[in-house]
């Protein structure tokens, strides 16, 4: 059974997926209702009222995927997710038209006056001279950020005649000319404009986008608005350029403390608020809603999601195509890291044939994980494999070769130590699974499983019987036993596949005969 906490107030429609499905007790509470249960729940649902730290992640051990019902993750601390092979994701695209309508509709409001003038209408006043507007039509409106919303807000913009430049470093001009906006720098954003909007995420570059400093390039009169995030535009700055009448007014839906208390932006009248409503319609919370606990549920059940902040978003196909390989790497990995009992200082990995066409990160990832979960004492995954592997001063690399040695596919590691380099090479065959097929430059043909004997000794006769003799004495059951050599003579090595763990006593035993020369125990 999966143990899923919903922290914030998320659709209960939307949840259905998850209310319905029988391996899920769904738990709806805020993390403080239930501080002593923290270390049991799979998977967390938040919106953005719930701030996941690292402390959070520290107490909630057995945590396996935080879900943002939205699209803003600031309030998750990413790194620290994936540090712990958290997987984290969000609902991109459920609250776009919502929050891009709201984005509308605070223009419109903004630039005719509408909230000062509902409440001089209510305060018994009919004061008409003093809420003359500005119209939409024929003026220019600069998008900061050409995203989701940005775009849909500027389709809606171009329907009431208005001019649309944007400022997106990430956006090429073909595509800025194939959705009929005019991209510019920001300081040519900001000089032409009569209206600003931001629709970036805030990042450690976007944060304070729109400072003292940029906004004096502005034109005087110039409106604004932030429906993304509070403090890409600087609160201080705007509530400084209102002051002196250079902004003429700003619509604000967002802001750096939620909810605000002394925001010097709540004292100016020509300044019209929401409290962070973008994405607040039925439509766009049962979408979010619904999104996040399909991709939860499919994510717990060993399903690719579909929207992820720190794993390749793959589709169920890729998925299924990648996983036979993805098993593969994980025992080649694992393998690997328990004959090279020494630090690696590089992985590099080489594909082949069929699984070269394929998501090799994702694949490369899970041959990291497989080679770390032996050498760390802390959950590894393909979430934060590669960034463990960067920790610990590893270097990776994948390279593609067109040489498959008649195989349908091929995967190679070569790992580099202090002292030496290890090489393992594996290959999936459809209808009979995984095998290892070289083995430290030996060729040899075994299936990567169970508990395993790697032992290298000299090529002459009597050696494999002597082996034999000396399990079947101690009765222990060879369950199969492969052999391989370069040549005749020379070193030699033998795997054998148990059905139980060998002990390191029977390892030591095996070990005096004068012609092994190592033996290395592998459990897969
Ligand atoms: N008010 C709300 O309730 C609400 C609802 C939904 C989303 N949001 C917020 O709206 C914002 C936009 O959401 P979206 O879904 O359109 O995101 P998106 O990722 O689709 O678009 C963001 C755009 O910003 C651009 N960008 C990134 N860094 C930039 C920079 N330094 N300068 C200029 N552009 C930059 C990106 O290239 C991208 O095109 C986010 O901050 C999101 O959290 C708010
Ligand atoms: O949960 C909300 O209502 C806000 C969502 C919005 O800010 C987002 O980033 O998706």
């Amino acid at each position: 059974m999966y143990e899923v906490l919903v922290a914030d107030s998320i659709s209960n429609e939307g949840l259905a997926p998850l209310l319905e499905a029988s391996n899920v007790n769904l738990t709806r509470k805020k993390v403080t209702e239930v501080e002593d249960l923290l270390h049991t729940y799979d998977a967390l649902l938040v919106r953005s009222a719930t701030t996941v730290t690292e402390d959070l992640l520290d107490k909630m051990k057995n945590l396996k995927i935080v879900a943002r019902a939205g699209v803003g993750v600031d309030n998750i601390d990413i790194e620290a997710s994936t540090k712990r092979g958290v997987v984290v994701i969000n609902a991109p695209n459920g609250n776009t038209i919502s929050t891009a309508e709201h984005t509308f509709a605070m223009m419109a409001s903004l630039v005719r006056h509408i909230p000062q003038g509902n409440i001089s209408v209510k305060s018994r006043e009919w004061n008409r001279s003093a809420f003359v507007g500005t119209e939409l039509n024929r003026k220019h409106l600069g998008i900061v950020g050409f995203g989701r919303i940005g775009s849909e807000l500027a389709k809606r913009a171009k329907a009431f005649n208005m001019t649309v430049h944007v400022y997106d470093p990430f956006l090429t001009t073909s595509r800025a000319e194939k959705l009929g906006v005019d991209l510019l720098s920001l300081d040519d954003l900001l000089a032409v404009a009569d209206i600003i909007t931001v629709h970036t995420p805030l990042t450690k570059d976007t944060k304070g986008l729109l400072n003292r400093e940029t906004l004096a390039k502005t034109k005087k009169g110039v409106y604004l608005l932030n429906c993304a995030r509070g403090g890409i535009i600087d609160e201080e700055a705007l509530a400084y350029y209102l002051e002196i009448g250079h902004v003429q007014g700003a619509a604000i839906d967002v802001f750096e403390v939620e909810p605000p208390t002394d925001n010097p932006l709540l004292n100016f009248d020509q300044v019209i608020t929401t409290p962070h409503l973008g994405a607040s319609t039925k439509e766009a919370q049962l979408n979010v809603a619904e999104d996040v606990a399909y991709d939860v549920l499919r994510f717990l059940e060993g399903n690719p999601v579909s929207s992820s902040i720190n794993l390749p978003t793959l589709s169920k196909d890729v998925f299924e195509k990648i996983q036979p390989f993805t098993s593969l790497t994980k025992q080649l990995g694992a393998v690997l890291s328990q004959c090279m009992k020494e630090p690696v200082q590089d992985i590099s990995v080489t594909y082949a044939g069929t699984v070269a066409d394929l998501e090799t990160t994702y694949i490369t990832r899970s041959l990291l994980s497989g080679f770390l979960t032996h050498r760390i004492d802390r959950s590894v995954n393909e979430v934060n494999a590669s960034m463990i592997a960067k920790e610990r001063g590893i270097t990776f690399g994948e390279k593609i070769s067109d040489n498959t040695q008649g195989y349908a596919n091929i995967i190679e590691v070569v790992v580099k130590g202090e002292s030496r380099t290890f090489s393992i090479t594996g290959t999936y065959i459809k209808d009979y699974g995984p095998r290892v097929i070289n083995i430290d430059s030996f060729d040899i043909d075994f299936y990567p499983e169970g508990h395993l004997l790697y032992i290298r000794h000299t090529d002459q006769p009597g050696v494999i019987g002597n082996v034999g003799k000396a399990l079947g004495d101690l009765d222990i059951n060879i369950a199969t036993m492969q052999v391989g050599r370069k040549q005749k003579g020379g070193e030699a090595i033998m795997m054998l596949t148990f059905d139980r763990l060998i002990e390191d006593a029977t390892i030591e035993s095996l070990k005096q005969a004068s012609e092994i020369v190592t033996i290395q125990r592998i459990e897969l």
